[in-house]
């Protein structure tokens, strides 16, 4: 099973050309709201912008903005415009279409490879490795098996299983599904793509990257207030800064952190590690979080 290709590179991220400049892409995995994944949008916009872009550059940067929900019901149309050809760095601007009317903006730049003698990293968090830790859907067997459950809770882990995620994740800290104890707004587990993708390719890597980099990740801002349920929460904008090769079909560590919540809005920052430890990219991500109080169970 692990030989076989990823859907991300079959699917997602395979753009069909409908013109010089504008593709067109489909949709895999729809989350629960009914909207289309920012993380498959983000990816899908890189793929477009990197295809009019030389062999010999490499994504450096990417700038995102979701101003529209997208339609789970129809394709999405990728426009590029061809911002700026450099010696050095070459940028792209990519509209996301539907009905007509744009849902995402983005400008992704690319960059030569450079030599420097600038050269410095922060220190990876020293976590166990993914090979001793549970996968989410092993967590929800787990928990499903305890006698005690209720009803609803065991609805929604059943429902979380039947998704069809196409990356895999590891929690270094397994969550207590339904948790009632306020944590810090920082969250770290080991995610890859499910499937073989290889190595050679890296701007396809980063825009699998561009992909996972949206699971899970906003929801770091509600870990400090188990007594509210987000009754809307979406990304606004989506940046990321690639750093260094790596590849998203092997393990790599997410570490996840809110440094603010505040006006129904959160941030929230990430940085992707390859597992020996080099920075992979970081990301940075505004969302909009509407709550609601959580109901104690006498007034369900
Ligand atoms: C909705 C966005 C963010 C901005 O919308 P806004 O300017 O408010 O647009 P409106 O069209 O006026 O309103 C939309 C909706 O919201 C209600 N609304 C507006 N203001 C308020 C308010 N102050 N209080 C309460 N409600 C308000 C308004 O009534 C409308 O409700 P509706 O009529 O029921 O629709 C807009 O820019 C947008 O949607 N952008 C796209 C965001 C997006 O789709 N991001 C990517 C997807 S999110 C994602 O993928 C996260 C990962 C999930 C996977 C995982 O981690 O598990």
């Amino acid at each position: 099973l692990a030989d076989l290709k990823s859907v991300l590179v079959t699917s997602v991220l395979n753009l069909e050309m409908l013109d010089v400049d504008l593709y067109r892409g489909t949709h895999h995995w729809v989350p629960r709201g009914q909207r289309l994944f920012g993380g498959q949008i983000v990816g899908q916009a890189l793929v477009a912008a990197a295809k009019s872009v030389n062999d010999n550059l490499f994504a450096h940067s990417l700038h995102c903005y979701f101003v529209r929900a997208g339609d789970p019901k129809v394709p999405v149309l990728y426009q590029v415009e061809r911002t700026r050809d450099g010696r050095s760095f070459t940028v792209r601007s990519v509209k996301a279409i539907q009905h007509g009317q744009p849902i995402l903006i983005c400008q992704a730049s690319f960059h030569t490879l450079q030599p420097s003698p600038l050269q410095h990293q922060f220190t990876m968090p020293g976590v166990p490795q993914p090979e001793d830790l549970l996968t989410v859907e092993e967590l929800i067997h787990l928990y499903l098996s305890k006698p005690d459950i209720a009803e609803n809770a065991k609805q929604g882990l059943n429902k979380l299983l039947a998704n069809e995620v196409p990356i895999e994740v590891k929690p270094v800290n397994p969550p207590h599904f339904y948790r009632l104890s306020a944590a810090e707004p920082k969250q770290l587990f080991w995610v890859r793509a499910r499937g073989h993708i290889g190595e050679g390719n890296m701007k396809l890597h980063c825009c699998v990257a561009a992909y996972v980099s949206d699971y899970a990740f906003l929801g770091t801002a509600l870990l400090p207030y188990p007594n509210y349920r987000a009754k809307f929460s979406a990304s606004l904008d989506h940046a990321m800064w690639f750093h260094s090769t790596f590849r998203t079909d092997e393990w790599m560590l997410y570490e996840c952190e809110s440094p603010w919540a505040g006006g129904s809005r959160g941030l929230v920052q990430g940085r992707l590690w390859r597992r020996d430890g080099v920075l992979a990219a970081s990301c940075s991500q505004e969302g909009v979080l509407r709550v609601k109080p959580v109901m104690e169970p006498s007034k369900l």
